[in-house]
């Protein structure tokens, strides 16, 4: 079966998420070029569930009836709020039951998630599938003609109340991090949806990222028994692999290339990518290499070891250094690596950036393959980079 992927819906009260949901749904489950399966869940529905067998109150209801459910809105909340503090671990097990209730599909979409960040919180539960996060947006007048408008069209939000009075939050700029999309749901009808799904989710289960995955194949117990390595770089290595993944990332990068100053790359594995990629959207490099290679003036950064080479080797960490000139302030650059795991390396290289004066609003990330268990995108946002657009190809389980 295909890989799995999985879509977290999120984005404020009457934004349209649900709405949103399922017309991406029926996109998926219409496509002409593929047999695709797909269905919508909202992962609030559980609390609902459980709220109703501890209280009585009427769950068809508290799922459709709009007035019902604002009645029972801060008791919902404050229940919420009690079961994760009697069970931390109450979000994960709720995602992953909707995980695993969906194994007969190709698309699950979650509606109804109330965490922040949901993406770096939830996406090493499911390392085989890919996670994505769209947040679904409409500016305050479309969302309160909608909350007018939509009798009984529930999305699933029990945290409405504090959303609403806090204009903070509902601006996407506060937001501490960054969603995978973003789609503006400001305009009616399901036009807008539909072309935004067949422009950027589809493209996931395009032929050519299934003949680029093909390409990197599993080894077994390598650079340890028990790991499966995946050969990454093997890419670059068979017939039109590089032209194929320099043109995969061109087309999947959903920023503007023409405001791109520099691709930014690391030695060795990033170097193989980043250059083909250069070359196709004729932008310079900025090559970053292990201190002592590159002429002064350099700045430089201590680099811990990536998780693979921690593997390999008995060395702790070594010292990394660009030009120090070589990126202009100010400059937009595009990091391209091979692999993103536990996310040392790509920290190391967004603080170098930093010590450029090349600040995170100014920076996306861009790697070939992701090991999702590794949480290197938690490592990210800790680091203080949770702002940064990360894309990645390929995503791939295992150690
Ligand atoms: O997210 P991380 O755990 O940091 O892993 C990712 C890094 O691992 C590999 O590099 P490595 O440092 O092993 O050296 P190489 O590129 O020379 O193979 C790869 O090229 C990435 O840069
Ligand atoms: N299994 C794996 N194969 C290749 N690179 C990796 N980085 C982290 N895990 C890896």
């Amino acid at each position: 079966m295909e890989q799995k992927l999985i879509i977290l819906v999120t984005g404020e009260s009457c934004a349209g998420k649900d709405y949103c949901a399922n017309v991406w749904v029926s996109v998926f489950t219409t496509c002409r070029h593929k047999s695709l399966t797909a269905r919508a869940v909202s992962i609030s529905d559980v609390t609902k569930r459980e709220y109703v067998a501890a209280t009585g109150a009427d769950l068809s209801h508290l799922l459709g009836n709009r007035a019902y459910k604002e009645q029972h809105r801060p008791a919902l909340t404050t229940f919420f709020q009690e079961q994760v503090r009697q069970r931390p671990w109450l979000p994960e097990e709720h995602f992953l039951n909707l995980a695993y209730g969906a194994r007969d599909v190709n698309v699950l979409l979650i509606t109804g998630m109330r965490d922040e960040a949901p993406l770096t919180a939830f996406s090493h539960l499911v390392p085989d599938s890919r996670l994505l996060e769209v947040r679904v947006q409409a500016s305050e007048q479309t969302r309160r003609v909608r909350r007018g408008c939509h009798e009984g069209d529930d999305d699933g939000d029990e945290n409405k109340d504090n959303e609403d009075s806090n204009n903070v939050r509902s601006n996407l700029m506060a937001l501490d991090y960054r969603p995978s999309l973003i789609f503006d749901n400001d305009k009616t009808g399901k036009e807008g949806a539909k072309r935004f799904a067949e422009n950027y989710l589809l493209p996931f289960f395009h032929e050519d990222l299934q003949r680029l995955a093909n390409m990197v194949r599993p080894v077994p117990d390598f650079p340890r028994p028990g790991i499966e390595f995946r050969h990454v770089l093997d890419i670059s290595q068979q017939p039109g692999g590089l032209a194929l993944c320099a043109s995969l990332l061109q087309t999947h990068f959903t920023g503007d290339w023409a405001k791109v100053d520099a691709v930014v790359c690391c030695e060795a594995g990033g170097f193989v990518y980043a250059s083909a990629l250069a070359l196709q959207v004729n932008v310079p490099l900025v090559l970053i290499r292990e201190a002592g290679k590159l002429p002064p003036p350099t700045i430089s950064v201590i680099k811990p070891l990536s998780h693979i080479s921690s593997l390999a080797s008995n060395s702790k960490e070594k010292r990394i250094e660009m030009g120090r000139d070589v990126v202009p302030r100010g400059a937009s650059v595009v990091v391209v690596d091979d692999v993103l795991s536990t996310g040392e390396t790509l920290c190391a290289v967004l603080q170098l950036l930093d010590e450029a004066d090349i600040g995170a609003e100014d920076v996306s990330i861009m790697a070939v393959a992701e090991f999702q268990v590794h949480r290197g995108r938690e490592l990210l946002r800790r680091r203080g980079f949770g702002r940064i657009n990360i894309q990645s190809l390929l995503v791939f389980g295992g150690a």
